[in-house]
């Protein structure tokens, strides 16, 4: 079986999660090892720099720092767990990747997409999605949508300025990637976001 990339995007509260668990399902039942993996994180180095990163007490982090350590812990993902499982024939699903720096640190932060993805280079070892579903929603709606959950990260306690921009980034990055970038109403129910996922997939699945 050939290893299969699909990454997950949008802003806090989306939905990603939800949406990875429903596909996850898909796939094991189209009889796929399925690995989720989450950007920063999914193994000790990558959680312990996400530790970092996210940490509400380091108000004094540059954004150039920022986008340095969501690299470097991509770079680890990767290496350790990505790429290993791709050549395997798995796949992948990964609740966020190099699209999120490029929205948050490239057009939130203003640090611009093109050195975002020129930083990245050196994490990516050409490891790109195959497939990438924006989860797309207003800031209001999903950062209310977290306030019901657990306390808010260092990133999550952001304006609702910069998460608008996020949104409006991600946007516009869809319309840059129309081959590659699916945006969907994340508005919708859970069920009928997934049965969008699950149709670009299913084509993905049989194309020649
Ligand atoms: N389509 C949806 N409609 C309404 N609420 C949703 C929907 N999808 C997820 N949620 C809820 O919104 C919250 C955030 O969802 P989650 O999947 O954790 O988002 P993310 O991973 O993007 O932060 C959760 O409480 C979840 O149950
Ligand atoms: C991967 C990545 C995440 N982020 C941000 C987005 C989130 O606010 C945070 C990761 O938190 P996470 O809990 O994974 O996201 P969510 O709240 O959507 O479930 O880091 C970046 O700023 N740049 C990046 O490259």
């Amino acid at each position: 079986m050939q290893g299969i990339f699909i990454t997950m995007e949008g802003p806090d509260g989306a939905g990603k999660t939800t949406q990875i668990e429903l596909l996850k399902d898909y796939l094991n039942k189209k009889g796929y090892d399925v690995l989720i993996t989450r950007d920063p994180g999914g193994n000790a180095v990558s959680e312990a720099i996400r530790e970092v990163i996210l940490n509400k007490d380091f108000t004094e982090m540059g954004y150039m720092t920022e986008l340095l350590l969501y690299a470097a812990a991509r770079a680890q993902l990767v290496k350790e767990n990505i790429k290993p499982a791709l050549s395997a024939g798995k796949a992948v699903i990964a609740d966020r990747f190099v699209d999120s720096s490029a929205v948050y640190q490239g057009i939130g932060r203003g640090l611009g997409i093109d050195t975002v993805y020129k930083v990245n280079e050196f994490a990516l070892q050409g490891i790109l999605p195959d497939m990438t579903f924006l989860m797309d929603l207003d800031a209001e709606v999903g950062i209310a949508r977290k306030k019901n959950q657990a306390e808010l990260d260092r990133m999550e306690q952001e304006s609702l300025d910069f998460h608008k921009k996020v949104v409006e980034g991600y946007r516009s990055l869809a319309e840059m990637n129309p081959d590659r970038i699916v945006k969907v109403d994340a508005a919708l129910p859970k069920e009928a976001i997934h049965d969008i996922i699950t149709s670009y997939v299913e084509k993905w699945l049989a194309r020649p």
